[in-house]
């Protein structure tokens, strides 16, 4: 097993990676390992004496003082325990290179740091400002300092700041991993403590929160804290811890820490009240208790983290192989990047068409449904009516009508009719072409590694349409073609055995006599109709071979060739335009990386603690 030690400075060392690589918890988009880490909160009410127990802890004066809202920006304190005789120091994370001797220097800078993120305006900011101690007088420790929790805005501050505060700690509070250490002045109302109502919210249980009270000696004579020491008045799952911190006075008269840590011993060890309890008593042993607990935590988390840790290691990778690697910089290989960019989309809208994916057996409903039902639905009635049969007939003879057949009245009927095969052939076109696009559509946007693109997508979305719109052109062309040569030259025999027809009716006179009568009209009807209807059928299937050799196969064959070329004519800033890839996405990926990079140096570190083991 790892030393506890080791433990503790890897968590230190996690959470300092944390704060480098931006993961501060509360960004929901990324994973976070800062949210899983156990941390030391320190909450209570303003005044209540938190910087005081903060510094009692550390043994040194370092925390800015003053009236009003004084921390307004979470300050996370690692404690470092070296050995006795070094010299101690500090450390800020956002000053890597310097190590500050003089506290009153720290000091100086923890002010100027929260004013070069909030100004000087009494704003607060979530962002914390990571300072480490390296102490032979300190036991290893991290601890989160945040505003004191207030009732009212002061001069110069939002209405809002009394929520934003409580939101803040709150969110730090409410973290399953923190450890509460709730600050009550011993000279108030416990009842009313800011601290205690807060962490009886988020830890109804008690099991994360050390009671911690302040200012015993201010306690008016003849009361005591005994009842709520001792576990009686406010029961808590860790015992409570009694303090005696400096009075404004000492700090005016600069007592000394070691000094004051003295006088806080002697105070418990001579107290008549709190005797009994002089050894669980004082700064230095809530230091201690603190440091046990947060070890034991740790010890328990760390499997978690660690699965945490690879989980967040998987996804991470995926995602950023799924938005692929950065763009390459020279043409060559921007253009190379951009053809297989080109043949990944190509892939998928053959697929659709050729199945695999849905969407080509539309093409076939086409031919199968739309263009037969188009073809029954012609009004050949109307056109073939005795009244239209019988007029255009008269018209096709003029002054002299037929004698054995109306030649000319046939051709007549039969042209009339076969124009309406233009409507449903155009329709077919039409069809076949609303369906390709819709494929090209649905192709670019399941084409994975084109998302990043989007200048890029829009060309290629462009570039196939146009060349669909050149395909349908065709298409018209060859379709309206075919309707025209069934009107250009009539199938002869089947008008061969027409006049054996009429001849079968007996007495030729008769023919003639019937040349203007009802029956002899509707024959003619009919015998058109039958032909047709063999035009009709011929077209319900050569109309499908037209469109698909027109559209679909060339859609298939070369539905970018045209677009190729093109690209081939580009210019290197204009191959870098077309991979103009979306600033949100470069943002992402680089968060990404980096939030990996996190996941990894800290699997590293867990890592070196195992194997220390
Ligand atoms: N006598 C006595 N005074 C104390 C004790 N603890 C704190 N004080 C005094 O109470 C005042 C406030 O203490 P701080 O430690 O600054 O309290 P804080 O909670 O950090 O206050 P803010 O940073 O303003 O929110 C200071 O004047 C301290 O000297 C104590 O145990 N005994």
């Amino acid at each position: 097993m790892a030393t506890m030690e080791s433990l503790i400075v890897t968590v230190n060392r996690i959470q300092r990676a944390c704060t480098v690589l931006g993961d501060h918890g509360g960004d929901t988009a990324l994973p976070t390992l800062w949210e899983a880490l156990p941390s030391v909160v320190v909450v209570g009410g303003q005044s209540s004496g938190k910087s005081s127990v903060l510094e009692s802890i550390v043994g040194r004066d370092f925390l800015p003082r003053g009236s009003g809202i004084v921390t307004r920006r979470p300050l996370v304190l690692q404690l470092h325990k070296i050995e006795q005789g070094v010299q101690e120091y500090a450390e800020f994370l956002h000053l890597p290179k310097k190590k500050f001797t003089d506290f009153a220097m720290v000091r100086k800078e923890i002010q100027d740091e929260t004013d070069r993120i909030t100004g000087k305006s009494k704003q607060i900011s979530p962002v914390p400002i990571h300072l480490s101690i390296y102490s032979p007088n300190v036991v290893n420790l991290t601890l989160i300092d945040l505003p004191g929790l207030t009732k009212v805005a002061v001069e110069g501050q939002p209405e809002s700041i009394v929520q934003d505060i409580e939101t803040m700690v709150r969110s730090y509070v409410e973290k399953p991993n923190c450890i509460i250490l709730a600050i009550t002045p011993a000279n108030q109302d416990i009842a009313t403590s800011d601290a205690m109502k807060l962490s009886r919210e988020v830890d109804p249980s008690g099991e994360r929160t050390f009671g911690v009270l302040t200012k015993l000696d201010l306690m008016d004579k003849g009361t005591n804290a005994v009842d709520v020491l001792e576990g009686r008045a406010y029961p808590l799952q860790h015992p409570w811890v009694g303090i005696v911190n400096r009075s404004q006075a000492d700090i005016n008269k600069n007592v000394d820490m070691i000094a004051a840590r003295r006088r806080e011993r002697e105070f418990f060890a001579t107290s008549p009240d709190y005797g009994h309890l002089a050894s669980k008593m004082g700064s230095e042993y809530l230091a201690k208790l603190l440091s046990k607990h947060l070890e034991s935590v740790i010890r328990a988390r760390l499997p978690g983290i660690t699965s945490l840790i690879n989980k967040s290691i998987d996804e991470l990778e995926a995602e950023l192989s799924h938005l692929g690697r950065p763009v390459a910089v020279d043409a060559g290989a921007q253009l190379y990047t951009i053809l297989e960019l080109c043949r990944a989309f190509d892939k998928i809208f053959k697929e659709h068409l050729e199945g695999g994916r849905p969407g080509g057996d539309r093409i076939y409903g086409v031919f199968d449904h739309q263009l037969p039902a188009a073809l029954r639905k012609l009004p050949f009635d109307r056109h073939l009516s005795l009244q239209n049969i019988r007029k255009v007939v008269s018209e096709a003879d003029g002054y002299q009508p037929h004698l054995i057949a109306p030649e000319q009245g046939y051709r007549r009927l039969i042209d009339g009719a076969l124009h309406y095969f233009r409507g449903p052939a155009e329709a077919s076109v039409d069809a076949v072409h609303f369906l390709l696009k819709e494929l090209v559509r649905r192709s670019i946007a399941e084409t994975q590694e084109l998302k990043r693109f989007p200048t890029l997508q829009a060309e290629i979305a462009a570039a196939a349409n146009e060349a669909l719109e050149r395909f349908r052109e065709e298409s018209k062309k060859t379709t309206l073609r075919l309707v025209e040569m069934e009107s250009s030259y009539l199938t002869v025999d089947f008008f061969r055995k027409l006049p054996q027809e009429v001849e079968k009716g007996g007495n030729p006179n008769s023919v003639s006599a019937d040349r203007y009568v009802e029956g002899h009209f509707r024959r003619i009807g009919s015998n058109v109709s039958s032909y047709v209807g063999m035009v009709s059928e011929t077209l319900r299937n050569t109309i499908p071979k037209a469109v698909v050799y027109c559209q679909v196969r060339e859609a298939k064959q070369s539905l970018l060739n045209h677009f190729y070329i093109l690209l081939g004519k580009k210019e290197a800033k204009q191959l870098a335009q077309l991979l103009d890839e979306d600033p949100a996405l470069m943002e992402r990926r680089l968060q990404c990386a980096k939030r990996l990079e996190l996941y990894k140096s800290a699997r590293d570190e867990i890592d070196s603690v195992s194997w220390a083991r």
